[in-house]
């Protein structure tokens, strides 16, 4: 029990602390092999007509996370994703008028799993390629950066991004969206051997359809190793 806070210092805290403390999401999307990040356009308050991430206040009554998945839905019409806390971002300049500091959330979906709709008090919502992100608003790009600098930690860590490939697929698809997510290149025999040694893919008996080029072979992932994969994690060096 604290000493010296009476009740009035008390409820004095609680409401500073609704406005000063908001949530902001970077949803990475991936599409057609380019990855993206939903971006909202603000259609009120200081920041009418920029672009920034999906986020905002949170109500007295509900958690941060419950905050991060109602806002996002407001905003963007997004709905059941497996939303990560990532961190809270709490430069004391990064908001224009007072002390605010935001707790930053993140995700990685496959696009066209979901329909967007700006609302509440978006006027716009748009995904947009990782290399042509616009100014946002406040710390936003600071934000966005740091999220992608976690999750290409992440992608190096656990099969995550597995999930954002067809049930069958190429090595080449797998590896374009390494190459996509990690924005480098890769040398493709190299890749080759190094994911054929981890044992996760299993060679289907199939090839690719209804290509002009010559049609390459499909794997899909062997549920097994994938899942030992999660819970342990692995070192993918390429
Ligand atoms: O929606 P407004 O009031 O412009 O933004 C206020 C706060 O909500 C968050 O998204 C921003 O990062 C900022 O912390």
């Amino acid at each position: 029990m604290v000493e010296n806070v009476d009740d009035k210092t008390a409820y004095k805290n609680e409401n500073s602390a609704m406005n000063a403390i908001t949530i902001d999401c970077v949803i990475f999307g991936f599409d057609k092999g380019s990855l993206e990040v939903l971006l909202v356009q603000h259609a009120e308050g200081i920041s009418k007509g920029k672009w920034g991430l999906p986020g905002g206040w949170i109500y007295k009554k509900e958690s941060t996370d419950n905050a991060a998945h109602r806002l996002l839905n407001e905003l963007t019409g997004l709905d059941n994703i497996y939303l990560e806390q990532l961190k809270a971002f709490g430069d004391p300049d990064r908001f224009p008028l007072r002390r605010v500091i935001t707790i930053g959330y993140y995700a990685l979906v496959k696009r066209e799993d979901y329909n967007i709709k700006a609302g509440f008090t978006a006027s716009d919502a748009q995904w947009y390629k990782i290399n042509e992100i616009p100014d946002l608003i406040y710390d936003h790009n600071e934000i966005l950066d740091y999220s992608l600098k976690h999750l290409r930690n992440r992608v190096r860590q656990a099969p995550i991004g597995f999930n954002l490939l067809p049930e069958k697929f190429t090595l080449l698809q797998l590896m374009q969206l390494y190459e996509e997510i990690l924005g480098i290149e890769m040398d493709k025999p190299n890749f080759r051997r190094k994911i054929l040694h981890m044992k996760l893919l299993v060679a289907l008996d199939e090839k690719q359809q209804d290509v002009s080029h010559r049609a390459a072979q499909l794997y899909k992932f062997d549920p097994e190793i994938y899942n030992q994969l999660t819970e342990k994690g692995f070192n993918f060096v390429f």
